[in-house]
């Protein structure tokens, strides 16, 4: 099995319960939810994805066996073996993610997060799962550490989410690229939280900071 791959990156995480944390970034290609061409954006399940997960043309992005991916993030990561962290993203990882790949990373140290639309079950030693739900899709992946929901979606069930097995319930305001906008989901995003203490918010901390 060979992977197509985005891009590879060392960053900060910008999301989510582990913000700020160091992570190696592994985007794969390709997502079952958005071709990620332009023209079909208004067509597609999820249409407000801020992601280019289109061909392999990244930074260290191309085809990789299980192996030489494995390496090329240690080698991303650089000299030391404690807290290594590889975050595995897209597009949707879940259409390429596998044993040789989970073993691979594992061998070489790294703690191995997802962040996934929960349309196809995560796999089973991966050691933080995120799930991101699109409304319109069908979320398999129940369970997890940490629910990460866009907002505002029209059509998305906090209530029925709420009852799902996961540890952490984020609610992250959408980025439309227009900045009123934007203050206008961040604005409800805040009044969400405020009004259910079972979730709390998450901001693209990257964003703020310029990182990738
Ligand atoms: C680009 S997606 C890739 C992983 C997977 N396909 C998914 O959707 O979870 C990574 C994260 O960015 C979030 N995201 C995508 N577009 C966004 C936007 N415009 N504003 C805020 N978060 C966004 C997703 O919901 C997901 O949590
Ligand atoms: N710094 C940083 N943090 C992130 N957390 C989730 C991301 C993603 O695109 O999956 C992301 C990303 O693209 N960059
Ligand atoms: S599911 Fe994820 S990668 Fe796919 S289009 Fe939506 S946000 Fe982007
Ligand atoms: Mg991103």
């Amino acid at each position: 099995m060979s992977y197509g791959v985005k891009e590879i990156f060392l960053t900060l995480q910008g999301e989510g319960v582990h913000a700020g944390r160091r992570a190696v970034f592994l985007r794969f290609t390709g997502c079952n939810l958005w071709t990620g061409r332009e023209e079909d954006r208004a067509h597609a399940i999820c249409q407000f994805c801020d992601t280019d997960f289109v061909g392999m043309d990244g930074e260290n992005g191309g085809r990789y066996s299980a192996d030489d991916l494995a390496t090329k993030v240690a080698e991303l990561w650089g000299e030391g073996n404690s807290d290594r962290y590889v975050v595995l993203t897209g597009g949707e990882p879940m259409l390429q993610v596998d044993d040789a790949l989970v073993d691979g990373l594992h061998a070489r140290g790294f703690t191995i997060a997802i962040e996934s639309n929960g349309t196809i079950e995560t796999h089973p030693r991966i050691d933080w799962v995120c799930i991101s739900p699109k409304a319109g899709s069908d979320v398999v992946q129940r369970r997890g550490d940490e629910l990460k929901l866009v907002w505002p979606q029209t059509g998305s069930d906090t209530d029925a989410m709420a009852g799902w097995n996961f540890a952490n319930f984020l609610i992250q305001p959408m980025d439309s690229g227009d900045s009123s906008a934007n203050q206008a989901n961040v604005e409800s995003a805040t009044s969400f939280v405020m009004a259910h203490p079972n979730w709390r918010l998450s901001l693209q901390n990257h964003k703020i900071l310029g990182l990738p």
